[in-house]
């Protein structure tokens, strides 16, 4: 056991990680990591995601290349390989970043394992954090970014099943022939396609009667349509059992059926890591969802603690987590009680799904606006009937803007189709900068015929006064 004063403690080595830079030489420093250095984004997350999703497009895109005259089959799939690829290309970035604050930054103390406040310290004031290896760290300041855990329904984890989360389902030693994926989510969305795509009969099973039933309805309703062609889904099904069969699972249903799988995915949303911290040593009480209460500066309760990303944060997203880290890293160099504190942005948080077809959202939806009692005009554009998208031959997707029809505001933007997730960022910039419908469709030119024409239609099909 140790014990060590430092001027700064930061909780979680995700976006935490990036609040150390030359700005804070002269600042003695803490980070506590309990898990995997560079946290959620990097080594479960976005990016390996994001990798595999790359790996099923490219199957779909061979899958589906004789429509276009070309002719190739995916003759297999060598998913060690993939697997291999991905992570070795990630985990090296975790253990270089690992390595470079434990060996060449003076100033900082790496400690890996898990910590929780221990109230304040009586002589000095400074906040006690207590790890799991019995070291005891002195702080003045902190900075909670301690993110977010995969959630599981009690039936599952009280059942004694192996079961697979976002943390081990992308180190599978092989494809399973059968996956059941519980939840109907972004991680749900993803993770179906990846399987699906490289070779895996898999099913979503929905409690929801429909998928990514956050999002719009129109955009939820017609992804549900899609997902149901391409993979086998459950809507409104209850989970009331699982048992071990065999090397797989066995799921019972509330309605009396059962499905037998080969691996089973939990994918039922995350819950912040703030229950974790021993929080009410130093006076701070969770919100009713769970997260540590900050306003708009990043500012807990308490004084000289602040929190930032999935651990506080109403937007459990990596740019999100990234935006309100440097937000934080502001506040802490002008002082907590400085006049001219930074505040967090969340006007208009886009994000999009890697799925299969993407989905990209931003804004209100169209119920949410309607709720406003504002009136407004909105328009929904196919791709089909734009040039790229009749050139791709697309069928399902479309881009639905919502506008207020007095003043042309731009209220929020849904889209599902073909690089939705880049096409949207035209309408993420424009309310962000306040460009009204009018201004954004002819103040500008629009490439022709690529697919961000899908937005200029949409726009010029808004109803405005
Ligand atoms: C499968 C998946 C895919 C995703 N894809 C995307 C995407 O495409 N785009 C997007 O924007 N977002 C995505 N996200 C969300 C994104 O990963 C998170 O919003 C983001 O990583 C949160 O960052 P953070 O710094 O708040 O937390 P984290 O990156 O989770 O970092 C917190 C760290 O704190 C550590 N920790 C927690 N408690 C303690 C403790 N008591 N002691 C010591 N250490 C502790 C944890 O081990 C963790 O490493 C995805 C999430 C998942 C799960
Ligand atoms: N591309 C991206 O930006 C991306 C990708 C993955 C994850 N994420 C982030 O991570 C968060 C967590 O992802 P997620 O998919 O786990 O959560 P989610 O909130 O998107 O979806 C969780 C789903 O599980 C369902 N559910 C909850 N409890 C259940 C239960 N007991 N039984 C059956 N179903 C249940 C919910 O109805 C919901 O449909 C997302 O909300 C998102 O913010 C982002």
């Amino acid at each position: 056991m140790g014990t060590q004063q430092v001027d700064l403690a930061i909780i979680g080595s995700g976006s935490g990680n990036s609040i150390p830079d030359e700005r804070f030489d002269d600042v003695s420093i803490a980070i506590f990591e309990e898990g995997v250095y560079g946290g959620t984004c990097l080594n479960v997350g976005c990016i390996p995601t994001k990798m595999f999703v790359y790996a099923a497009d490219v199957a779909d895109t061979i899958r589906s290349a004789e429509r276009y005259g070309v002719a190739a089959t995916v003759d297999s799939v060598d998913w060690p390989a993939i697997v291999d690829r991905v992570f070795g290309r990630i985990d090296p970035i975790s253990a270089g970043g690992k390595e470079y604050r434990v060996d060449r930054c003076e100033n900082i103390t790496v400690y890996s394992s898990h910590v929780r406040f221990d109230g304040r310290d009586d002589d000095s004031g400074r906040y006690r954090l207590v790890t799991a290896d019995d070291d005891l760290v002195l702080a003045r300041k902190v900075v909670v970014a301690a993110g977010s855990r995969s959630q599981v329904p009690d039936v599952i984890a009280d059942s004694g099943v192996r079961f697979y989360t976002n943390s081990d389902v992308m180190r599978l030693p092989a494809l399973p022939a059968r996956m059941a994926i519980v939840g109907s989510g972004y991680i749900a969305a993803e993770f179906a396609h990846v399987f699906s795509s490289l070779g895996v009969d898999v099913t979503v099973i929905a409690r929801s009667a429909r998928l990514l039933r956050k999002l719009d309805d129109d955009l939820s309703a017609r992804f549900t349509e899609v997902a149901q062609t391409q993979w086998n889904v459950r809507l409104a099904t209850d989970l009331a059992g699982a048992v071990e069969l065999g090397d797989g699972v066995r799921l019972s249903f509330a309605d009396g059926s059962h499905l037998d799988t080969d691996a089973l995915l939990v994918a039922t949303g995350r819950v912040p890591n703030g229950d974790r911290l021993s929080l009410d040593s130093i006076g701070i009480a969770l919100t009713d969802d769970g997260r540590v209460p900050v306003d708009a500066h990043g500012r807990t309760p308490a004084p000289e603690v602040w929190a930032l990303g999935d651990v506080s944060s109403p937007y459990q997203l990596k740019h999100v987590a990234n935006h309100e880290q440097r937000v934080v890293q502001e506040n802490l160099l002008l002082g907590w009680h400085s006049e001219d504190l930074r505040s967090f942005d969340h006007r208009y948080v886009p994000a999009a799904v890697f799925t299969d077809p993407q989905v990209a959202t931003v804004g209100l939806t169209e119920a949410e606006a309607r709720a406003t009692g504002r009136d407004i005009t909105v328009k929904i554009q196919n791709y089909g009937d734009v040039a790229y998208g009749w050139a791709m031959e697309d069928t399902t997707g479309f881009c639905k803007l919502i506008a207020d029809r007095d003043t042309g505001e731009l209220l929020g933007a849904h889209l599902i189709g073909p690089q939705a997730s880049t096409v949207v960022q035209p309408v993420i910039q424009a309310m962000s900068f306040g460009l009204t419908a009018r201004e954004m469709a002819r103040g500008q030119y629009w490439i022709h015929p690529a697919m961000p024409e899908v937005l200029e239609n949409a726009l010029l099909g808004l109803d405005l006064a």
